[in-house]
């Protein structure tokens, strides 16, 4: 059966919430936008943990390994079949989700932003999945995605808990363009040569990434893109030769285990003070959410903070793995708004740490001060990160 519904909303819109109540008045299986919350962390390896649900119903032994060996097989998992499930990458976790409710075959289901963390490849296995589906699929998400493509009807979701018919608008950037034919070379911000790391056996690695712009790292679920930056960052060991001489900062896909403080303001001053939180609480527009609990803050707007909070001390780099998790449509824009100008050194300016222009070149094979601040980041939407990077790096498994 064809996907039946798509119900989208802006953040803050009450979206989860909706499709959790949603699930448990129809008793459709769920699968929520924190697809790490349904790993049960009660089985050693992957293809146990797809097992878990048919356990529980019964589902003679012979018939559950001919079904997770499936199930591996059609979402690409076949390699971490024997892997902990809690150390999968972000994409892989969802995979597993999604994939462990559709073995317990039920009647109905409710996916809550399911493409979050999904690469091409996985969402058209879920859009495969679904069209093959015995009974009603209902969709919920923040923006339009390809799944609503699929769906005969669209419903927004207002924040007084209404739903009126209204076609879901496609994430875009809005009135921010790429500009790498303007920009002049102002150096290496990364440098990767023949690296490999142990975890997870990622590399070998050999990328350059150039200073000064919005680089769109690119590649399928479980490539070593967070490996990439986490060895950048100096907390994983590698072989091999990985030079990021500037300072970092970095923010994480996973929003809500990143948080430490009680306010936007004081989490935002964490490693860098109060003046500088000032200055990008000013910067990011967070004014209004400064003294709001993190936690309090709506999905898209948390995003933001966290964005906020890599960019706090005026790092030479930048590093953001999937910061579009969580945004609304008008997130999209914003975040686009806010990486542009980052680059552009207004951030920089701002806090009285202008740099030298981009046209100054350095050896672009040694990775020292870089010359103008850089943005590295990850991003599954190729169409949206298209619009917003100067340039791509494509990482292969
Ligand atoms: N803690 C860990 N222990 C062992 N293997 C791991 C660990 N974390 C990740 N891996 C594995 O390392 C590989 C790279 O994972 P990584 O998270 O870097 O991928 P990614 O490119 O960021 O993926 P995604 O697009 O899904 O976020 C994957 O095969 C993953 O299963």
């Amino acid at each position: 059966m064809p996907l039946s519904t798509y119900i989208w909303g802006d953040s803050g819109a009450g979206l989860s919430e909706h499709a959790w109540a949603h699930a448990e008045k129809t008793g459709a299986a769920w699968v929520g936008n924190e697809a790490s919350a349904h790993i049960s962390l009660l089985r050693n390896t992957v293809a146990e943990e797809l097992a878990f649900p048919m356990e529980q119903r019964g589902v003679p032994q012979a018939e559950m390994q001919d079904r997770v060996a499936a199930a591996l097989r059609l979402w690409g998992l076949e390699g971490q079949a024997e892997q902990n499930p809690a150390t999968l990458s972000t994409g892989q976790t969802r995979r597993v989700a999604i994939a462990a409710a559709l073995l317990a075959r039920p009647e109905a289901l409710v996916l809550d932003c399911p493409l979050d963390g999904l690469d091409a490849t996985a969402v058209e296995t879920l859009r495969r999945a679904i069209a093959d589906f015995p009974g009603p699929v209902t969709v919920y998400d923040r923006s339009g995605s390809a799944l609503s493509d699929d769906a005969p009807s669209h419903q927004r979701l207002l924040a007084d808990g209404a739903l009126e018919p209204s076609p879901a608008p496609k994430p875009s950037a809005g009135s921010v363009a790429s500009q790498a034919a303007t920009q002049g070379s102002a150096g290496t911000a990364l440098l990767a040569r023949g690296v490999v790391f142990r975890r997870g056996g990622v590399g070998p690695i050999n990328l350059e990434v150039p200073a000064g712009q919005i680089v769109h790292l690119a590649g399928p679920n479980g490539c070593g893109k967070t490996t990439l930056f986490l060895g950048a960052l100096g907390l994983l060991k590698y072989r091999g030769t990985l030079q990021a001489e500037g300072s970092k900062g970095w923010a994480p896909t996973q929003m809500d285990q990143a948080i430490t403080a009680r306010t936007v303001a004081e989490e935002l001053a964490i490693g860098a003070g109060e003046e500088l939180a000032t200055a990008v609480i000013d910067f990011a527009g967070l004014g209004q959410w400064a003294d709001t609990h993190p936690l309090d803050v709506p999905a898209a707007k948390r995003r933001i903070v966290l964005v906020a909070a890599a960019m706090v001390r005026g790092a030479d780099m930048v590093m953001l793995d999937e910061p579009t998790v969580g945004l609304d449509t008008p997130g999209y824009g914003e975040l686009a708004e806010l990486l542009r100008r980052y680059v552009d050194g207004e951030y920089a300016r701002l806090i009285g740490r202008g740099r030298p222009s981009p046209a100054s070149p350095q050896s672009p094979a040694s990775p020292q001060s870089p010359a103008a601040p850089t943005v590295l980041w990850t991003c599954h939407d190729a169409r949206y990160a298209a619009q917003v990077s100067d340039q791509r790096i494509d990482m292969a498994r």
